[in-house]
Parts: structure tokens; sequence; C-alpha cells
């Protein structure tokens, strides 16, 4: 049996402005910070023997924080682009609502959690997973099959390519899914679970 325990950063202040983010590097506020620091606690006690983030400066602070409140100072962490949130492309550094006023909320909505139509020269939900799962199947698996407890902190759109993946949710059920910021979601994945993702495929 072996922990994979998912973490979305803490409120970056563009999750506050209500600006789309994607690969821009925007840090966590400071609501953001204490919602790290609550993460922290919830996992404190609980072993983690190797830790996994983005090139991204608010997963990587909320990383930090959880490490602090954990006293995980010697944790290795392994840090991944393929983690990384997916690009909203052209959409990036604009206010959502504003956004959704110009081109619908339908269209809004279809950017934003459909999975296979991308947003204006950015990613989809699809092309993020392609990213995603093979990096998750070749570098983080194999410790869990290990019996290591592995933490990722990551970002809304890669964790719920993730999800997606190790819920085996359809297209449909992961438009609906929304992921918290600084909540960790705990999966206990026995033997057969770890071999079952193993064999699944890794591209969609
Ligand atoms: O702006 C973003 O990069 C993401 C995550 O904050 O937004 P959304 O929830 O719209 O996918």
């Amino acid at each position: 049996m072996s922990t994979l325990i998912l973490v979305r950063h803490g409120q970056s202040l563009w999750n506050l402005e209500n600006r789309f983010t994607g690969w821009q590097n925007i840090d966590i506020t400071a609501e953001g910070i204490k919602e790290a620091e609550h993460a922290g606690k919830e996992l404190s006690g609980q072993t983690i023997d190797i830790a996994f983030t983005s090139t991204l400066i608010r997963a990587q602070h909320t990383l930090d924080i959880i490490i602090a409140q954990c006293k995980l100072q010697n944790l290795p962490v392994i840090t991944a682009s393929q983690l990384n949130e997916r690009s909203y492309g052209s959409l990036e550094g604009l206010n959502k609502a504003e956004t959704a006023k110009k081109f619908g909320e339908e269209q809004v909505h279809i950017w934003r959690r459909s999975f296979d139509v991308a947003p204006p020269d950015g990613e989809s939900l699809k092309d993020t997973y392609n990213r995603v799962i093979p990096y998750f199947k070749k570098e983080i698996l194999p410790y869990l099959l290990q019996n290591k407890n592995v933490l990722i902190v990551a970002h809304g759109n890669s964790l719920r390519a993730l999800i997606m993946f190790l819920e085996e949710l359809n297209v449909q059920e992961i438009v609906e899914r929304e992921i918290p910021t600084g909540k960790p979601l705990i999966y206990n994945l026995n033997k057969q679970s770890l071999e079952k993702l193993q064999i699944a495929t890794g591209g969609r």
C-alpha cells in the first residue's frame, strides 16, 4: 500500500483577481500562504518519502510551506515542467468574467473545462493530459510501486488531468471536476490498483 497526495497550490494573486494564469509565473497571496500552512498541518504526521512539483513559483512556494510545516526539510523534491499548469495561450492575463462577456459564457466554459478544445494558442486538457500522464507513469509511479508515499504539488488543470487518469473519469465527468486550492487529496493505492495504472494507457 502506498499513498499519493495531490495538492493544488494556494490561492495565487491572479486567482484572486480572476485572471487566466496558465504558464504565467504568479506567486501565492497571503490567503494562499494560509491555505498552504493549513495543508501542511493536515499532512503533519503523514509519512512522505518524495515530492514532485512544477517549475512555477505558486506550486513551489506552496510546497516549501508544507515542507516547513511538516518539518520535512530533508524531503527529496523533483521539479518538472510536465506538471506545470495548462497553457491558456492568448487568454493569459485576461479577466475571466470580462472574457465571458466578450466571447460568451458557454465558449469560455468550453475553453476552461472541456477535454479537447484548446483556448487560442493554448493547451487543451487533452494536451495537458498527454504530457502529465506519461511523466507520471515514467517518473512517479515507480516510487508508488516501491511502497513510497508521494506528494505532488501542482495546478488545477495538471491535477485534473492526473485525477482523470487515477479515477478513470471520462471526458464528460472531468468537465464537472473542480480542484480547490490548498486542500490535500489523498489516494491510498494498493498493489492491484497500482498495477492497473501501470498498464493503463498513458496517452489519449
Ligand atoms: O487560470 C488558470 O490557469 C486556471 C487555474 O487557476 O484557471 P481555470 O480554473 O479557469 O482553468
